[in-house]
């Protein structure tokens, strides 16, 4: 393949896979369940393909001589180099790096600049060596980002970030090569090497353009797998995330050692407030109520929402006393706090049912046992913390 058609290859490749993972990711934009993160990350993603295209787009023009190549070719690099750099951006963005921005641009214009002085200077040797090692070191950047949080990071993710360094090291071998043996090395010829970079460079926009597909899909299925265990208005484990994080901790219950209490409660009248104010205000006041409860809690407690507006707390190593304790503070943290909505500031209560897990214990006994003592303060007039019974003694054997 000659030249042009190899940069043509890119310019269009570039466009397919652009074009191809806008309308890919469009219906995930529009039932967004990422939290905002990626659309942002996937347009600046976009508009990085675009760039490129472009730069390989009017190299091919200049090689093929309808643009003078001197105005061409530095235009196009500039284009090339600025569309991996914004794809290093989008890769740090997806994945949380807020600070790549601050980062991104004095570094393009230094790249831009260096490469523009190296062009100058020496139109083939000095132009080839500044281009791959400012391509690399970009390259090398977006595999850093896909390579944080390694240690949580799926096998695909891994996979993408080894096989974009490698790519990255070969795209900079090629200038390390073009400065230290101009006239190529043993068999390593410079046409074979100009070729390997060339093929390195369409591999990474491959592998760019699939890798985001794949973590696209990877995202979704992490997030339904999320929704599966998490209520998303309060932010907390819904009724079978509870049950799963509550398993290994009756399992505990049975071995001698600190015992692990059960909170219930449940906000009073809450029917009111819905009847009175409209649902979207009860949604308000509900989501409030609930951050107003965890911030009464350590790291370590789990809170999860049973059914409707009542929810379960469970502390580890606590015993049923010093739960009354921190179910007393929830209690009176809820009851001081006003909640302002559009029509009203609104204010509620909570009863609290407490227990602490005993080693014969099912979860059916357990959340039986707590509910009876949410009920009893109910029944005792609401916004009151209510102890289960202790255990009945078992007779000792005449
Ligand atoms: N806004 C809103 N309301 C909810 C949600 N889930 C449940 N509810 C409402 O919360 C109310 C709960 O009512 P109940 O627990 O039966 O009774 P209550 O009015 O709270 O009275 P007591 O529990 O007896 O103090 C019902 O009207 C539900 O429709 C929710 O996610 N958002």
């Amino acid at each position: 393949m000659d030249s042009t058609t190899i940069v043509l290859a890119l310019a269009l490749g570039n466009l397919a896979i652009c074009a191809a993972l806008i309308f890919f990711e469009q219906p995930h934009q529009e039932g967004n369940v990422s939290g905002g993160r990626r659309p942002a990350a996937l347009t600046i993603w976009g508009w990085s393909r675009q760039m490129q295209a472009a730069g390989w787009l009017l190299l091919a023009i200049g090689g093929a001589n309808i643009v003078p190549e001197r105005l061409a070719l530095p235009v196009a690099y500039g284009l090339v180099i600025a569309g991996v750099a914004w794809e290093a951006g989008a890769l740090w963005e997806r994945a949380g790096g807020r600070r790549w921005r601050s980062i991104a641009t004095p570094a393009l214009v230094l790249a831009v600049g260096a490469f523009l002085l190296c062009y100058w200077i020496d139109e083939i040797g000095l132009r080839a060596l500044a281009s791959s090692l400012i391509l690399a070191a970009f390259y090398l950047s977006a595999a850093a980002a896909l390579a944080r949080g390694w240690a949580q990071a799926s096998m695909l993710r891994r996979f993408l970030a080894l096989a974009t360094a490698l790519l990255a090291l070969v795209v900079g071998a090629r200038g390390a090569l073009v400065l230290l043996a101009p006239a190529g090395w043993g068999w390593m010829s410079n046409e074979l090497l100009r070729q390997l970079y060339s093929a390195a460079l369409y591999l990474l926009m491959l592998l760019g353009g699939f890798g985001w597909l794949l973590l696209g899909k990877e995202d979704v299925q992490d997030q339904l797998a999320r929704l599966e265990v998490v209520d998303p208005l309060a932010d907390c484990f819904n009724r079978r995330g509870f049950f799963q994080v509550l398993a290994p901790w009756m399992a505990l219950a049975r071995r001698p050692g600190p015992s692990t209490a059960l909170v219930l409660f449940d906000l009073d009248q809450f029917k009111r407030v819905n009847d009175s104010y409209g649902h979207p205000a009860g949604d308000v006041v509900l989501r409030t109520l609930v951050e107003v409860c965890k911030r009464q809690l350590r790291d370590s407690d789990q809170l999860g929402r049973l059914v409707g507006v009542e929810f379960a707390i469970l502390l580890p190593r606590t015993s049923q006393e010093d739960a009354a304790m921190v179910a007393e503070r929830m209690r009176a943290a809820i009851a001081a706090t006003k909640v302002k909505t559009e029509r009203a500031m609104i204010s509620l209560t909570a009863s609290f049912g407490v227990t602490a897990i005993r080693a014969d214990d099912s979860s059916v006994t357990l959340l039986a046992r707590a509910d009876e003592a949410l009920r009893a303060a109910k029944e005792g007039g609401r916004d009151r913390v209510a102890l289960a019974p202790p255990a009945q003694a078992i007779p000792a054997e005449a």
